[in-house]
């Protein structure tokens, strides 16, 4: 289930969790915004290297902080995330969420969920449908005393949920809606948790984290954000978008 993220030749991919690492982690309180992309006086979305929306979560199913990305803020990740998957053809990268940073301090966690969508979203006929694959990229180490582990209930054995342990530049793909129980929306074995940084961690845990659609998916944050304006800087590290 984990598959390493090594680049094969097409750019360097430590550089990337780095960059996003040192965005993330500059300009953190510099402004944050619940429901726009600009907040705190000034505009979000001019920070260099990325393009960022906060997500402050009112769910305390969810403590941990998300970034949403330009597409064209992260080509890279969007091109090897594509490779990976298979996708050759500019309509398969319109299928992409919005690519996220996530962020955990001490404490912080995101409680056992499912990805898959609800079967009224995943069912309806306008929108991009259900959600297809899940990408999580770590960005950082987490060492097994400092918890942060992604946990799938299921799929573990007498020892209790399978564990996967955050490794910088290790990934973790797992498919939500896919097998499972006939014609159900979802793969009830990929129920799963963010479990919680230690209280005395001396790291953070970080992750990117793209979804898949079954469709062409519409971005809603950043305000701008549109997959059309990274196939340019995708083709740079993705052979099948460079027709684009
Ligand atoms: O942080 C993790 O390990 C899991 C994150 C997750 O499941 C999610 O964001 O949907
Ligand atoms: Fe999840």
């Amino acid at each position: 289930m984990t598959a390493s993220y090594d680049d094969d030749g097409a750019g360097s991919t430590s550089s990337l969790f780095d960059d996003i690492l040192s965005g993330g982690r500059s300009n953190l309180d510099e402004g944050a915004s619940t429901s726009g992309a600009s907040g705190g006086g000034f505009d979000l979305n001019s920070i260099p290297p990325f393009r960022r929306f906060r997500v402050l979560h009112v769910d305390p199913m969810r403590t941990s902080t998300t970034w949403f990305h330009h597409y064209a803020g992260v080509p890279e990740l969007v091109a090897k995330a594509s490779r990976l998957l298979g996708l050759d053809d500019v309509d398969d990268i319109r299928r992409w969420e919005e690519p996220q940073t996530v962020r955990y301090r001490r404490g912080e966690k995101f409680s056992w969920h499912l990805d898959a969508l609800s079967p009224e979203e995943a069912s309806s006929t306008v929108g991009a449908g259900q959600r297809v694959a899940t990408l999580l990229v770590y960005l950082t180490d987490v060492p097994s005393e400092d918890g942060g582990a992604t946990m799938f209930r299921d799929l573990g054995g007498d020892d209790g949920p399978l564990r996967v342990r955050p490794a910088k530049g290790t990934a973790l793909l797992f498919f939500p809606a896919a097998g499972g129980i006939p014609d159900a929306p979802f793969d009830i074995r990929t129920l799963h948790c963010g479990e919680a940084v230690a209280e005395d961690a001396e790291c953070e845990k970080w992750i990117a984290q793209l979804w898949l659609r079954q469709r062409a998916y519409k971005p809603s944050a950043p305000v701008g954000n549109e997959h059309r304006k990274a196939f340019d800087a995708i083709g740079k590290y993705c052979v099948v978008a460079k027709g684009i």
